[in-house]
């Protein structure tokens, strides 16, 4: 039988790490704060936010969130990010997807200043894990790499082959397996014998959300199988991995849920914690 890497385990060990660093920064005065912005009443996003609200409190962080309705202009938006831009309470600053279809979301991103940019998606942050000097990576990717690290799963050397290269979780996630020395195969839906190349795979990361996309016939024997992917079907939350079968054949495997998608809203309380430390030239204090 493969081992189940348990998110949730994983990401209680992380969170034991922050609580030590925040009691540091709450020593000098500083309570690190995370500020969501949420346009629109979509129930899933409100049920996300909550939950990153409490991961917030039960740590000692200070949080907020800003509901603005559907209707809002790219204009108020924007400035509603300047507004906590120019705050100096305000650490981190998370504009929640997905933006209604009116918004312009390129534009939205570049106007969080850089210094504040919890998710990594600002043009400046993604400039700088480009050229292998990450300031943090995207929540989900630096989860994954939590995964692998607190699981002693190796990178340097081995192959990955990541499926999807969304500017959110699969093309950051190749980038920085690439900086840890793998050999990055990056595969998208464009790509002819899928197989041919996840078959290669000692690590493979799946970031597309299609259920049942993977499965034990795509995956080579003792393979570490890591499933990004939320889809609900039948009212149930599943992967983009078939579970099941693959398990059968996979060295490791995430679980979903409670696989990669707990590692997400805890780095992103790590990324908090290092912006509020890092903004105030104080990183040795983060540690
Ligand atoms: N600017 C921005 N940054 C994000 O990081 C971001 C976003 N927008 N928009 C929405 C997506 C979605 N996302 C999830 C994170 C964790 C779980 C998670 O913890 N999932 C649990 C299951 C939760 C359940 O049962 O519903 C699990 O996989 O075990 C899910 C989804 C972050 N997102």
């Amino acid at each position: 039988m493969p081992r189940v890497l348990d998110g949730k385990v994983i990401a209680e060990q992380v969170r034991e790490n922050l609580k030590d660093r925040i009691e540091n920064l709450r020593s000098i005065g500083i309570q690190p704060k995370l500020v969501v912005v949420l346009v629109g009443d979509d129930a899933a996003s409100a049920s996300y936010v909550r939950s990153k609200q409490r991961m917030a409190d039960k740590l000692g962080m200070a949080g907020d969130v800003r509901f603005l309705p559907v209707t809002v202009t790219q204009g108020e938006l924007i400035r509603e990010v300047e507004q906590l831009n120019a705050d100096p309470t305000v650490d981190g600053i998370l504009v929640q997807f997905p933006l209604p279809s009116h918004i312009d979301t390129e534009a939205v991103l570049a106007a969080v200043d850089p210094d504040k940019d919890v998710d990594g998606f600002h043009p400046y942050n993604v400039g700088r894990y480009a050229t292998g000097s990450p300031v943090i990576w995207p929540c989900t990717t630096a989860g994954i790499y939590e995964i692998l690290k607190r699981s002693d799963i190796s990178i340097a050397g081995k192959t990955a082959v990541i499926v999807g290269r969304s500017q959110i979780v699969g093309w950051p996630t190749g980038q920085l397996l690439l900086t840890h020395n793998a050999t990055v195969i990056q595969c998208h839906s464009k790509t002819e014998d899928l197989r041919k190349f996840t078959l290669q795979a000692d690590i493979l990361v799946v970031a597309v959300g299609q259920a049942g996309l993977i499965g034990a016939d795509d995956v080579r024997s003792g393979a570490t199988v890591i499933d990004v992917g939320i889809n609900r079907v039948d009212g149930r939350l599943v992967g983009d991995v078939d579970f099941e079968s693959v398990q059968e054949k996979a060295g490791a495997i995430t679980p979903v849920p409670g696989g990669v998608g707990p590692l997400t809203v805890t780095m992103l309380m790590h990324n908090t914690i290092e912006l509020a430390t890092r903004r105030r030239g104080l990183e040795k204090w983060g540690r």
